[in-house]
């Protein structure tokens, strides 16, 4: 029994991790993944899954041969796979004395601030009970262009929503490769990384098997997310033995992502809006202003605010872009568009004291992470 603080962590396992070859779930591989995390519980940690394989369970039982490619079919197949899995866990834990539960998300439940405090607090219940949340997207009703698309980034969502101490992802890769592996056999793995850089982002390639579909570069996207919050993250090999328990010992073969307590502190107002909020316009402003917010401090004025695109209601997300067309960040307005178009029309001053446009701390610069577009 070890004496180390009692975490809360994340575990993502991908679909070649769960699944045979035939799109079966294969028992001896969830067996494997739940002893891992019963040993965890065991010590007094606080454990959800993120888990892929709902399509890749359940295609086989719809009658097709290999994993579909339209998106009814997947759904379908997504229908009949997320049950089995379900069952499976269930079955799993039980025997071991734990409960799991499902909680099935689409993106549209965390662009909705409410929903998504919503989610935070109903998990919070399950962890604070002892329960092993089972978290996958909703494929069966959520459209392709509504999708979170991959279980990566889903991931590092929900470890921010929750507030983990750690994101373990578990995939059929030993970590992230200075090269992409199916193109280079000499590529070697990388075992720390503490920023992502444009290097990194290049190295990152697709899936390598007919079931994954984020590849690495879902996985970067997701640890860029997780280092943005605070949250230190591990990839290795789901096959490898004792892999999540060494992982969260810190001593597990594979690539830990660490980040930087000084740039990485986005609350979790900041985590929503960055990540998950879908923003509804966009506010032009001054180049002159850019030095001015980037840093967090100053709010932005709405006199700097040259000009507005797109139709808002006030306290809707926006993205601030300068006069030369660059992205500068998002944050949410303390004016409809409406109002900011009447004051540029008469050409009115905004006064001193008035309220700013962004809050500061509702203000989140240089990110560099896509966001996706208004949903
Ligand atoms: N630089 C890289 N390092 C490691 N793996 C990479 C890299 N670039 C591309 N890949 C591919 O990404 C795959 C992992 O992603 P994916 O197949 O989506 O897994 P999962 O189903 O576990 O989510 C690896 O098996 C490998 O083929
Ligand atoms: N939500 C989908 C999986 C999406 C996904 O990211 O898959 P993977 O790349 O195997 O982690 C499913 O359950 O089939």
């Amino acid at each position: 029994m070890s004496d180390m603080k009692k975490k809360r962590i994340v575990i993502k396992i991908g679909s070649s991790s769960l699944t045979s070859l035939h799109g079966e779930i294969s028992r001896r591989k969830l067996e494997k993944l739940v002893d891992e995390v019963v040993q965890l519980k065991d010590e007094g940690h606080e454990v959800l899954l993120v888990s892929s394989g709902a399509v890749a369970a359940g295609y086989r039982k719809l009658g097709c041969l290999s994993r579909p490619t339209k998106l009814p079919e997947k759904q379908a197949a997504a229908s009949i796979g997320q049950g089995l899995l379900i069952e499976s866990y269930s079955d799993l834990f039980i025997s071991h004395g734990y409960i799991a539960s499902q909680i099935l998300i689409t993106r549209s439940d965390f662009s909705d601030e409410s929903r998504y405090n919503n989610a935070r607090n109903t998990i919070n219940v399950l962890l604070e009970r002892g329960i092993i949340p089972i978290v996958n997207e909703n494929d069966t009703i959520t459209m392709d262009f509504l999708k979170f698309g991959d279980n990566d980034t889903l991931s590092a969502k929900v470890a921010g929503l929750v507030d983990a101490d750690q994101l373990v992802i578990l995939s059929d890769i030993e970590g992230l490769y200075d090269d992409n592996p199916n193109t280079n056999p000499d590529a070697s793995l990388i075992e720390r990384v503490h920023q992502i850089t444009p290097e990194i982002e290049a190295v990152a390639g697709d899936a390598g098997s007919s079931v994954g579909t984020g590849g690495m570069r879902s996985k970067i996207d997701a640890f860029k997310i997780a280092m943005a919050s605070g949250i230190t993250s591990f990839i290795g090999k789901a096959s490898v033995p004792n892999i999540v328990y060494d992982a969260v010992y810190q001593k597990a073969n594979g690539t830990y992502f660490e980040p930087k307590a000084e740039t990485n502190n986005l609350d979790q107002k900041q985590q929503w809006i960055a990540f998950n909020s879908g923003p509804e316009g966009e506010l032009i402003i001054e180049e002159s202003t850019v030095e001015m917010i980037v840093d967090g401090k100053e709010s932005l004025s709405p006199a700097s605010v040259h000009s507005v695109k797109g139709d808002f209601d006030k306290g809707s997300v926006v993205r601030i872009i300068d006069v030369g067309g660059n992205e500068v960040g998002l944050g949410v307005v303390n004016y409809s568009s409406e109002t900011f178009r009447k004051y540029q029309e008469v050409d009115t001053q905004f006064e001193a004291g008035q309220e700013a446009a962004v809050e500061s701390e509702h203000l989140v610069c240089h990110l560099e992470i896509s966001v996706p577009a208004s949903v």
